[in-house]
């Protein structure tokens, strides 16, 4: 879809008050989806999410065979025969990791050739780890540049029922592990390479999905888990909304000091993006310091808002912020010292925001390059709801993951100028 060139976000000058429902989760989403082409018989996922990448993940699984049906705006209905039939073309992800990584993983157990590819973002996201991970499990898997394309010749099997992978730049590359293990033939270890991973809350939801499709996982060590060779089998599945997205709805409520319903408590949240929740609550007396690295994905929007909060914030724990949709600690530095030289600097792989509350009710015209990444677009339209003239590049880029959030802050009151 050919995208507007850009968007001003008109300062509501009134709190944002109403309801507003965030989309499914699209990292539960596509977990789901995935295990369910991976099961016999025939799941429903309501609740789901539907965007850019759940798409690309959906159309992946028609590419390989599996049968995904569409009822309503929010359900997925997929039917298989639990394999996943080689491609007739490279399966085209986009800029999706979680498809991305997760499908990797569970076609290196198939049988045949796949080519897994993205646009030229995602051929910039590293995957090397997970590929020298599936080659020490005598996969024939091969990416050159150490990111997608990646080229399988997958003949069903692991040679071995131990893995040792360094999920230090994603995690993902440890659920996609995990994910596929239960479709290996022997109880299978998974075992962590460096100290940690980023954030663990995601390893969580992922042995969550496998156990809702059947699937037996534990954890039996800090650094390692134990996987059943059980395969997976159909289920109803509910995914609930999305706590990354949430996070902007929260912002915009303290920003304006308004009232939003999101219709889900904040504690009702399994995804990490969900503790982001109480430090907005602490908005405008936020940390001087804080650790993203828990909840990355809620890291552009922390520093959007600790723009206007009444110290300043260092955010520690973020290097991996620079291999996701863009490196999003240049873009949140560029896009706020655009608002005002020196609000932001980075410090080796740390971001400082100078806070300063007089920032709100000025109009500070800027250009936010969003570099196609949702999260910089949807965080920087928090500084519009209290900065005039802040004018949103590629807006909708929000498809990756909330392709309705410009009607969502619309409802609530938002309106915007000069759309091109
Ligand atoms: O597993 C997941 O669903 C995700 C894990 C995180 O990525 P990394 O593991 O690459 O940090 C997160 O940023 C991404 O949006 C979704
Ligand atoms: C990092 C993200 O996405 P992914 O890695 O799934 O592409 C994100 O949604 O912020």
């Amino acid at each position: 879809m050919m995208g507007r060139a850009k968007l001003t976000v008109v300062p509501p000058g009134k709190p944002l008050i109403g309801r507003a429902i965030p989309p499914g989760s699209k990292s539960i989403t596509n977990r789901a989806l995935l295990l369910a082409g991976l099961a016999k018989g025939t799941s429903r996922l309501t609740g789901a999410l539907k965007s850019d990448d759940t798409r690309y993940m959906a159309d992946a699984l028609r590419a390989l065979g599996v049968v995904v049906d569409e009822p309503d705006a929010t359900s997925f209905v997929v039917t298989s025969t639990g394999k996943l039939e080689p491609p007739a073309a490279p399966l085209f992800l986009g800029n999706a990791g979680t498809a991305t990584r997760f499908l990797t993983a569970a076609l290196a157990l198939g049988n045949g050739r796949y080519v897994v590819d993205g646009d030229e973002h995602m051929r910039k996201r590293p995957i090397k780890p997970l590929v020298d991970a599936l080659q020490s499990l005598g996969v024939k898997a091969e990416a050159p540049t150490g990111c997608p394309p990646v080229t399988i010749d997958a003949t069903g099997a692991f040679a071995s029922d131990k893995v040792v992978i360094d999920g230090g730049l994603s995690s993902q590359y440890v659920s996609a592990l995990q994910m596929a293990a239960a479709c290996s033939s022997a109880p299978f270890t998974i075992e962590l390479a460096g100290a940690d991973i980023g954030a663990r809350g995601y390893i969580d939801l992922t042995l969550a999905a496998m156990r809702a499709f059947g699937a037996e996982a534990e954890q039996t060590s800090p650094s390692s888990w134990r996987i059943q060779p059980t395969g997976y089998r159909a289920a109803d599945f509910t995914v609930e909304p999305d706590a990354s997205a949430a996070t902007y709805l929260w912002a915009a409520e303290v920003l304006t000091g308004g009232k939003i319903d999101l219709g889900v408590a904040n504690e009702e949240f399994t995804q990490p993006d969900a503790k982001a929740y109480d430090i907005i609550r602490q908005f405008p007396h936020m940390p001087a310091e804080i650790d993203g690295s828990q909840m990355q994905d809620a890291v552009p929007t922390l520093a959007v808002l600790a723009a206007f909060n009444e110290q300043p914030v260092r955010f520690v724990g973020i290097a991996n912020l620079r291999v996701k949709e863009c490196d999003r600690i240049r873009a949140l530095s560029l896009g706020l010292n655009a608002i005002r030289d020196g609000l932001a600097r980075e410090e080796g792989d740390d971001l400082i925001v100078f806070s300063d509350p007089a920032l709100a009710g000025q109009v500070l015209p800027a250009a936010i390059d969003t570099f196609a990444d949702h999260r910089i677009a949807m965080s920087f339209a928090l500084a519009g709801l209290k900065i005039g003239g802040i004018t949103i590049l590629d807006p909708d880029c929000v498809a990756k993951t909330f392709p309705s959030y410009w009607d969502v802050l619309s409802s609530l009151g938002v309106s915007y100028t000069d759309i091109q």
